[in-house]
């Protein structure tokens, strides 16, 4: 696969301005689903304080033995050729290399570094450069002295700079842009071991800006390509926006997310509206109006409520609230009794949307999934409307803020369907529902999961959603199978 596909380049410009930098605008109408881009990475690089074998990029502690710069795992007989040779080359002390390899962070900059050093690999590094690295918002900040500290100063007072091709060049200020071009630009993407994140750099798709309202989605896949495309219809001359954060988590947290990581803040149309296009996805209750909730007013940073300006609550408060929430919530976790109590009682603090609410209604139907494939617990119906009611809460806040195409509203659609399904055969099976009666079910149970997997239909198969897509398609297929026999039987009686 060439670097980046013509799809790029036929449907994409990159324009620049004031506020966003380089951007990506539509140079043509793209239909919903359509790719914008499939790229493979620049670089993979560790987060930090990991330590990821440069072969294979799981944990490890080992370095290479040729090199000796370079974590290598134990399974791991080598990792690129060139890489290893140029370092191997330099003219290090034990004493200096087991001071480079105990500053973990060291890897990762060594990997730009060696872009500058083949004539091959020159041009990349180049383009790179040209990434945004927010140099100066960034200047002096705790991470910049963190970067002088782990990365800068090692490499320095062991002279490996000045090994290096022009290394004389190579300076503190450059070292820090480079820096901080991996944490302004990279991807989160999935790591070898289950649940482990580390990160990619893909220059092109780096290039799109953020919105809170995105219309673009973006998948990686097991090769780590990333594959972008189009959420909606998008037409000519309007700008790809991609979501640089959870699009569940409240305006406060995004922007703060984004101002401390992506140096920027964030203006999109949620963010300005207090009400976040009246999910309330960050709304308190107000104790004193029945029905009334509170919100942030984005211009002057009161918390007021929505029916009588006079309800005010402390920005301290607030912070205090939900600091304690999510303590509460990290400790309730996998106990669905106690995630339950959790949740009525913090209902009666924050609006039933609110992303900390919305974020225990995920665990407990994810807990709730659990407990319905474990037939050994033999759930009774309570229980499947339980899980039916909280999807349908999470959707309803995700049809709003993610419209189009979504993978975590295409994800509770199909949980939403199978579990109306499942509970439609049991009540069946208990003869409390007739054949009719059933089928009627499972036919908003196609319907459901069709549009669910319509949703999923553009992920690239090796990537978990898309190993989800086939799934539901063969379970579509089973469904169809089940409603005809429903169907036959029904005819049957009636005639
Ligand atoms: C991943 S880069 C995007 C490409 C970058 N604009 C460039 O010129 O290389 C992220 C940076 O783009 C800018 N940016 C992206 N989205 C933005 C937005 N919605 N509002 C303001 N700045 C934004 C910020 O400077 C941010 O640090």
């Amino acid at each position: 696969m060439a670097a980046v596909t013509e799809d790029f380049l036929r449907k994409c410009q990159v324009q620049h301005n004031e506020t966003l930098g380089r951007f990506v605008v539509a140079s043509r109408n793209i239909g919903a689903g359509e790719t914008v881009l499939v790229e493979q990475p620049t670089l993979l690089l560790a987060n930090n304080a990991d330590r990821r074998c440069c072969n294979c990029h799981r944990l490890t502690s080992a370095f290479c033995g040729q090199c000796r710069l370079m974590p290598l795992c134990a399974e791991c007989a080598s990792h690129e050729a060139r890489d290893c040779e140029r370092l191997a080359n330099l003219q290090l002390l034990e004493q200096q290399v087991d001071q480079l390899q105990a500053h973990t962070e060291v890897a990762g900059a060594l990997k730009y570094l060696l872009l500058r050093e083949h004539t091959e690999s020159q041009a990349q590094y180049d383009e790179l450069l040209q990434m945004e690295s927010q140099l100066a918002v960034r200047r002096d900040t705790d991470i910049w002295r963190h970067y002088q500290e782990q990365v800068i100063a090692p490499l320095q007072a062991t002279g490996l700079l000045l090994q290096l091709h022009k290394g004389a060049d190579i300076n503190a200020e450059l070292l820090q842009r480079l820096l901080g071009i991996a944490d302004i630009n990279a991807y989160e993407i999935r790591a070898p071991e289950s649940g482990g994140a580390m990160r990619g750099i893909y220059m092109r798709a780096a290039l799109f800006a953020h919105s809170c309202m995105p219309n673009l989605v973006t998948a990686i896949d097991e090769q780590r390509h990333i594959k972008v495309y189009a959420n909606r219809a998008i037409a000519a001359g309007e700008i790809l926006y991609n979501c640089y954060t959870n699009i569940l988590l409240g305006t406060e947290e995004r922007r703060h997310i984004l101002k401390t990581g992506k140096c920027f803040d964030c203006q999109c149309a949620r963010c300005l509206d207090p009400t976040e296009l009246g999910t309330h996805l960050s709304s308190f209750v107000c104790s004193s109006c029945p029905g009334g909730y509170i919100v942030r007013q984005p211009e002057t940073g009161v918390w007021q409520c929505l029916l009588n300006a006079e309800h005010t609550l402390k920005a301290e408060f607030v912070a205090n609230v939900l600091e304690r929430a999510k303590e509460e919530v990290f400790h309730a976790r996998d106990d669905i009794y106690r995630l339950e109590l959790l949740l009525v009682k913090l209902g009666r603090l924050l609006h039933g949307n609110h992303y900390i609410m919305l974020d225990l209604k995920q665990h407990i139907a994810s807990i709730l999934r659990q407990i319905l494939q474990n037939m050994a617990h033999r759930p009774n119906r309570k229980v499947y409307e339980r899980k039916i009611r909280l999807c349908q809460e999470i959707l309803l806040v995700l049809k709003v803020v993610a419209p189009g195409l979504n993978r975590l509203k295409a994800i509770a659609l199909y949980e939403l369907a199978n579990t109306q399904a499942e509970l439609g055969r049991k009540l069946y099976s208990e003869q409390e529902l007739n054949a009719a009666d059933l089928l009627i079910e499972l036919q908003q149970t196609e319907v459901m999961t069709r549009e669910a997997l319509r949703m999923l239909l553009y992920e690239p198969i090796s990537t978990p959603e898309g190993q989800l897509a086939r799934n539901m398609l063969r379970e579509l297929k089973e469904l169809q199978n089940d409603m005809k026999a429903l169907q036959q039987a029904n005819d049957d009686v009636v005639n």
